[in-house]
């Protein structure tokens, strides 16, 4: 029996792929084999010794402490994707939002008082203060090109405006799903003072903390529109505020409070629902269990973020032997030693590495000896080791 540990509330959709009878899925777990979880931080966690698998269901791991996990020989796994639509629907909201002073206007339109007649009179007396501005034509920046920024700039095309798009690292997948005329742009600030309206879809990591600051802000274009569904921590919010009052911005919505943002006229912040669909929640939280439960059950890896993508059927109906370990010399010499001094035999094997991790998974004709698996799991560089029966 895997137990499973819950954090958050995964969509019921997702914790049903985890047939009960061989796994218990609790959020009051003691000894987890694996965590499902959303936004949580576990940064802070005790993370036990019976930890095998993190399942994020969702995009962004910035909550998962994944250099430590991967001192451990755990993987982390994600949904890529699974929350993309979702978002790019609540990002082009957000630009229509601004594009039209929405919020502004319907705040206004609260105030209202009298009869029918006279809130007509104040409303038809006052609306010239929200005129907007419309979408084609303008210019949409995007930064970063992944499975949300992709969806966004093609929607944008679609609605007519002209995109402008900077990802260093953009995939040969997302290259092949961005529409034609998507311009590219080489540096972020160059995407700055292309376009009317910039929308942010990077992960935070140390390399896009802070990306957007108050020099970026001062190069951009007049009266721009920024989008923030990614992270908090990706924008600077008091230059934000500053280049509001400054009348250098026009206006800022994003996924995430906070108290420099608080009250602003021209910020709209939402308590990150980027992926509060409940299409999206199925989708992640499908995805991240059906991915913790084959590594549980199989030593398979698919959509890991710490480790290789690595799938092999299983050979014979002996022991599957999974390790975990630094990528340096004779790792693979090692293991495959260990199991020939045993007497046995390899059926398969595959070993992929990505960084400074490596993963084999070896299917052996037999049964592996405990003191076997003692004297690997005690090898100098093997992070985790773990026999499938
Ligand atoms: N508001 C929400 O609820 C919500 C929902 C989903 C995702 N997110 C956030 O959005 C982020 C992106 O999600 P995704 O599904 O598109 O991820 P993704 O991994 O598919 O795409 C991220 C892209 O950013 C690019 N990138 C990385 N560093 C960059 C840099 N310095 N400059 C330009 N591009 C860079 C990568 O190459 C990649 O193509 C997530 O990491 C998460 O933090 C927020
Ligand atoms: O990175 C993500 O996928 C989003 O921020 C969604 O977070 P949530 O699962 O807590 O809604």
């Amino acid at each position: 029996m895997f137990k499973v540990l819950t954090f958050n509330n995964i969509s019921a959709r997702g914790l049903d792929r985890l047939p009960r009878e061989r796994f218990e899925v609790s959020s009051e777990i003691q000894q987890p084999d694996a965590v499902l979880l959303r936004s949580a931080k576990l940064h802070d966690w005790a993370v036990p010794e019976t930890l095998k698998a993190v399942g994020r269901a969702g995009a962004g791991v910035n909550n998962i402490p994944v250099e430590a996990m991967s001192e451990r020989g755990i993987p982390v796994f994600n949904a890529p994707g699974a929350n993309a639509n979702a978002v790019k629907e609540l990002v082009l909201a957000a630009m229509f939002l601004a594009a039209r002073n929405i919020c502004p206007a319907w705040a206004f339109a609260q105030t209202l008082e009298g009869d029918d007649a006279a809130m007509n009179k104040q409303a038809e007396a006052e609306k010239k203060r929200f005129t907007g501005f419309e979408l084609p034509g303008r210019t949409l920046g995007v930064v970063g090109l992944g499975a949300i920024g992709v969806n966004v700039a093609n929607a944008a095309k679609a609605l007519g405006m002209n995109v402008i798009g900077y990802d260093p690292q953009i995939t040969v997948r997302s290259a092949w799903n961005l529409e034609a005329g998507v311009r590219r742009a080489h540096s972020v600030d160059e995407v700055m003072a292309a376009a009317d309206v910039v929308t942010l879809h990077v992960p935070e990591t140390d390399d896009t903390r802070g990306m957007i600051n108050g020099s970026r802000l001062a190069a951009a274009r007049e009266g721009l529109v920024l989008l923030n569904f990614a992270r908090a921590g990706i924008v600077d919010d008091n230059a934000v505020v500053a280049a509001l009052d400054a009348g250098r911005m026009r206006s800022y919505v994003c996924d995430f409070p906070s108290a420099a943002l608080k009250g602003h006229d021209a910020v709209v912040a939402l308590p990150h629902i980027g992926a509060s669909t409940n299409e999206a929640q199925e989708n992640c939280a499908i995805m991240a269990a059906d991915e913790v439960r084959d590594f549980l059950e199989t030593g398979n890896i698919m959509n890991s973020v710490n480790f290789p993508e690595l799938v092999l059927p299983r050979n014979g109906s002996g022991d599957r032997l999974t390790v975990a370990n630094a990528n340096v010399p004779n790792m693979l010499g090692q293991i495959s030693s260990a199991v020939a001094e045993a007497g046995l035999n390899i059926a398969d094997m595959y070993n992929k590495s990505r960084g400074d991790l490596a993963y084999s998974v070896v299917d052996i004709d037999g049964k592996l000896p405990g003191d076997v698996v003692e004297r690997l799991r005690q090898t100098e560089g093997v992070l985790a080791v773990r026999v499938i029966e």
